[in-house]
């Protein structure tokens, strides 16, 4: 007879990489290398087990484990034998709802075309407005299930999603209400948190003033009735602060209008050239920012001092063969650096384990800060660290499975995480099993 049932136990594991042991929100400098892993003994696996909630109530050495849980029953018991355990990813940047690609654009910047000089020239972010103005909500919703399900089987748990390609009232309410019902429908599979980016790009019709004006006095109101009327949830509040686009002033009087609504704010800043967005985002308090090629010193000091988090985006670097943000100065000074793959139209790709291969190759950071970033200091961008991104007893259970001897394979086999990850396990339950494969 058990006297309890719990919902999952996974044993006989290698290696567990809980990344902390010790409940820190987010790790900075020196810490970030300093990642917590427990390796099993030859004669004794790992185990981790989870409650009905989805929590982690244990972590250890199977032989502890089995002790411990005498006499409780699991719903599921998953042998990890061969297997490394992670926490599951967490994406901090994402641009996942949209209808057309841009492949003809990937083709002319390899002819030399700047990111800029399309975009300037009505393509970029102005072609996939005009598609997602058109498309449906229901087909925009086919597109972003499949793309979430994707970023799932590469193991991201937790993955922060913008609108931004409406530019309007009605298609930003499309979008945001496109991702509420992935929030809701795919919850068993991944965590959403969801981002207002109405002011992604001046819409071709208007001046820089008139699209901030649009923003705060129609988009913002419309998104906070359509919170109220419980059709949508906003999280975070996004500006494309770039030269050109949405300047100092105005990313400014949009964040804080945002900021008045309750989101955190967490915006692109200084990707292509040095305007000063970093600066402006410490001197607001922004909890987030994306990008950062281009940012000044005295930013990266004053993001060590607020906690901001700097959010580096590989794909974009490689993509647009950027010149690297200074991300070692970012994480001497103290910056907590997170990791997102960026994806969007520009940048596709939908997999941390390669996001994470980009950031050691192109940034400069080891192996132990590319999976701090992409799990603890990513969650803390998103405000959710105290329930995700560290294999802690309290945390939701979010794993990642890999056949590997070692969990340094996740990032050193570049693109082979479909064949490394052999089960995701999303609160406790297995959102995703790898079938065997020839
Ligand atoms: N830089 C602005 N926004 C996106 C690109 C969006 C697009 O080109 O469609 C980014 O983060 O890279
Ligand atoms: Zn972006």
């Amino acid at each position: 007879m058990s006297d309890k049932v719990m919902q999952l136990l996974v044993h006989s594991a290698r290696q567990i990489v809980q990344v902390t042991s010790s409940g820190e929100n987010f790790l900075t400098g020196g810490q970030m290398k300093n990642l917590k892993v427990i390796t099993a003994k030859p004669d004794d696996g790992l185990s981790v087990v989870a409650d009905k909630t989805g929590t982690i109530v244990a972590i250890g050495y199977d032989s502890e484990i089995r002790t411990k849980f005498r006499n409780t029953a699991f719903e599921r018991t998953v042998d990890a034998s061969d297997l490394c355990i992670l926490p599951g990813f967490v994406d901090a940047h994402t641009h996942p709802v949209w209808a057309g690609d841009r492949v003809h654009e990937f083709r002319m910047k390899l002819a030399g075309a700047t990111y800029m000089s399309i975009h300037n020239a009505g393509g970029g972010i102005h072609y996939t407005v005009e598609h997602t103005r058109r498309a449906s909500e229901d087909e925009l919703y086919r597109l972003l299930r499949d793309r979430l399900l994707r970023i799932l089987r590469s193991g991201t748990t937790v993955v922060e999603c913008k609108s931004g390609y409406g530019l309007n009232v009605e298609t930003e309410l499309k979008m945001l209400r496109v991702l509420e019902r992935a929030k809701r429908e795919l919850s068993s599979f991944i965590d959403i948190s969801i981002t207002f980016c109405g002011a992604h790009a001046i819409p071709k019709d208007m001046t820089e003033e008139t699209a901030t004006r649009e923003v705060i006095e129609e988009q913002l109101p419309a998104v906070a009735r359509s919170i109220r009327l419980g059709e949508i949830s906003v999280d975070n509040i996004d500006v494309f602060c770039e030269k050109g686009v949405f300047e100092l002033e105005n990313s400014k009087k949009i964040l804080e209008a945002g900021r008045e609504m309750g989101f955190r704010m967490n915006f692109h800043a200084d990707e292509l050239y040095p305007l000063g967005s970093a600066e402006m985002g410490a001197s607001i308090k922004a909890e987030a920012m994306s990008h950062l090629e281009q940012i000044s010193e005295k930013a990266i000091q004053e993001m060590a001092k607020n906690h901001c988090v700097g959010i580096i985006l590989p794909t974009t670097v490689y993509i647009l063969r950027l010149e690297p943000p200074p991300v070692r100065k970012m994480i001497e000074a103290g910056v907590p650096i997170a990791l997102g793959s960026d994806f969007n139209p520009n940048a596709f790709c939908l997999s941390m384990p390669m996001v994470m291969h980009l950031a050691c190759m192109l940034c400069r950071m080891s192996l132990e800060e590319a999976l701090v970033a992409s799990t603890l200091n990513a969650a803390c961008s998103l405000g959710l660290s105290s329930k995700y991104g560290s294999i802690e007893v309290g945390k939701k259970a979010d794993l990642v499975l890999l056949d590997a001897p070692t969990w340094e394979h996740i990032v050193y086999q570049f693109g082979e995480h479909d064949h490394l990850i052999q089960m995701v396990v999303k609160n406790g339950f297995v959102a995703y099993e790898k079938t065997p494969s020839l």
